[in-house]
Parts: C-alpha cells; sequence; structure tokens
C-alpha cells in the first residue's frame, strides 16, 4: 500500500500533479462474441478519486466496467488494465477481485433468504477482510437497524446502501458502481452520494457509471465520456457541468 492510501483527498489540491495513477486503463478493447464493444478505451483515475464514466445508452459504460472486473464476457481482447502495479488484465475475475476491485453491478445482487447482516457476513467469510461490521453500521444506520430484515425485503435504496455496504466488507482498492442512483428518489440519491463522498474520504478510490449524470458530476471529481464505445472527452466533472455543447453532444442533458 502507498503512504497516500489514507490520505483524505483534497478537491483543492492538484492531485494530479501530486498522486500517482492508481488505476489505468490503457487501450482496451473488448468484444461480446464478433461484436466490437469497447473500442480503444484509455484513462487513469488516481488514488481516491470519484470519477464519473458517462455517455449515452450503449455508448460501453457498463462493459468497460465489466472488462475493468475481469468478467469473462466482453472478452479482452487488446490493452492492458493496472491497479497499483498490480496487472489485472492477465488475471480473471476472481484473481481482480483478490487484488481489490469490487464491482457492484446494476441489480445490486442482493441474496434472497439472507438477512441484511448475513449477507455481510457472507462478503467476510474469506480473506482479505475489510471494514467491521460495526464500520459499516456506523456509515449506513439504516442498515444497522435492519440487520436482521430479509436483504431483498429492504427498500430499492437500502438495497443499494447493501451492495455497496457488502462491496466495503471486502478489503477493496477501487468501487466501481454500475447505476447506483437507478429508481431511486433524489433525496436518496443525496443521502447515498453523501455516502460516497465519505467512502471517498476514507481512501477509496471509485469509478460510478450513471445515467443521472448531473447527479454523479456533482459527486465526481473527474469525467470521462464514452461514445460508441470510445474515450470522446476526459476532463474535470465541473467542466462536463459547464459545458453545455458538451452536454448536449454527448449526454443530451
Ligand atoms: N451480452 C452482450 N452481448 C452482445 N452485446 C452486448 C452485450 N451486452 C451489451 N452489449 C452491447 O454492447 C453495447 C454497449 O453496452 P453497455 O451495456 O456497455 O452500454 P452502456 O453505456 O452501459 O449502456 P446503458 O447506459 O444503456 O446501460 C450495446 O450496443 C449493447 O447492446
Amino acid at each position: 500500500m502507498t503512504d497516500t492510501a489514507t490520505a483524505p483527498f483534497d478537491k483543492n489540491v492538484n492531485n494530479a500533479a501530486t498522486h500517482p495513477k492508481y488505476l489505468s486503463v490503457w487501450n482496451v478493447e473488448a468484444f461480446y462474441g464478433e461484436s466490437y464493444i469497447v473500442q480503444g478505451v484509455s484513462f487513469d483515475i488516481h488514488e481516491g478519486e470519484i470519477l464519473a464514466l458517462l455517455g449515452r445508452n450503449g455508448a460501453g459504460k457498463t462493459s468497460t466496467l465489466r472488462t475493468i472486473a475481469r468478467l469473462d464476457s466482453p472478452a479482452l481482447a487488446s490493452g492492458e488494465i493496472w491497479l497499483d502495479h498490480q496487472p489485472l488484465h492477465t488475471m480473471r475475475s476472481h484473481q481482480a477481485a483478490a487484488a481489490g476491485i469490487a464491482l457492484v453491478p446494476e441489480d445490486r445482487r442482493v441474496i434472497p433468504g439472507l438477512t441484511v447482516e448475513e449477507n455481510l457476513q457472507l462478503a467476510q467469510i474469506a480473506p482479505p477482510v475489510g471494514w467491521s461490521l460495526e464500520r459499516v453500521y456506523q456509515l449506513f444506520p439504516r442498515l444497522g437497524e435492519r440487520r436482521k430484515q430479509e436483504g431483498v425485503t429492504l427498500s430499492g435504496g437500502e438495497q443499494q446502501m447493501l451492495a455497496i455496504a457488502r462491496a466495503l466488507c471486502r478489503d477493496i482498492k477501487v468501487l466501481l458502481l454500475d447505476e447506483p442512483y437507478e429508481g431511486l428518489a433524489p433525496v436518496i440519491v443525496q443521502e447515498i452520494a453523501r455516502t460516497l463522498e465519505i467512502i471517498r474520504d476514507q481512501g477509496i478510490t471509485t469509478v460510478i457509471v450513471e445515467q443521472n449524470a448531473v447527479a454523479a458530476l456533482k459527486l465526481a471529481d473527474r469525467a470521462v465520456i464514452l461514445d460508441i464505445g470510445k474515450v470522446v472527452f476526459d476532463g474535470s466533472a465541473r467542466e462536463v457541468l459547464e459545458n453545455e455543447t458538451l452536454r448536449a453532444q454527448y449526454l443530451a442533458i
């Protein structure tokens, strides 16, 4: 672990200059069968940043996250992915998970028949274990209150919190969030955003894919925009919020 691992991220500091690259995606190409979907995607993220990965429907956002997590599909054909000096591109998904990648998929995958606490305990069954249950419940008091409730009976927002909490129960370096705000009321979106800021301040690096681009941009430090499998913008989140042409062209907002 580097000595910057526990340093809180300060938006006012030029982190690009002071922090080393942490997750590097370089010229990644990935296919579903014959379909060429991730078409030479490159971006870097510094430790402790939140990066919003945006773009229209079908731009390749989920596919890029799945490729970083080293799921079998889409298949990585070329390019490199490095996490804190570890070559993710040579790994299978379980190895990438052990290296510190946690993907929270759009459907949240709360396990039926298990309570909130059992869902969390299951994540801690094998090392490397991350946050303790006490620490998780401190961050998500709603989950603490409902620890004995079956996970799938939680509200959508609470299930999203459980999915994020479960990722933190493992010792992770990078959280990949696929549409965490989907179907949630604005007040719950704000609650989850505040939690993600706290998680960032505790040293975890996050990539967020989100249709609610404005909410993601307000949370994120940086933004990468994809269009038809290629990067068309890489810069600060504020720049996208302030650039009407860019938003209209690639995000339709
Ligand atoms: N399993 C699959 N097999 C074949 N093609 C797929 C598969 N999954 C996705 N695709 C295609 O890959 C392209 C990119 O999909 P992806 O889900 O990565 O986009 P996205 O930017 O996340 O879109 P959305 O915002 O709609 O979720 C789309 O054209 C989609 O139809």
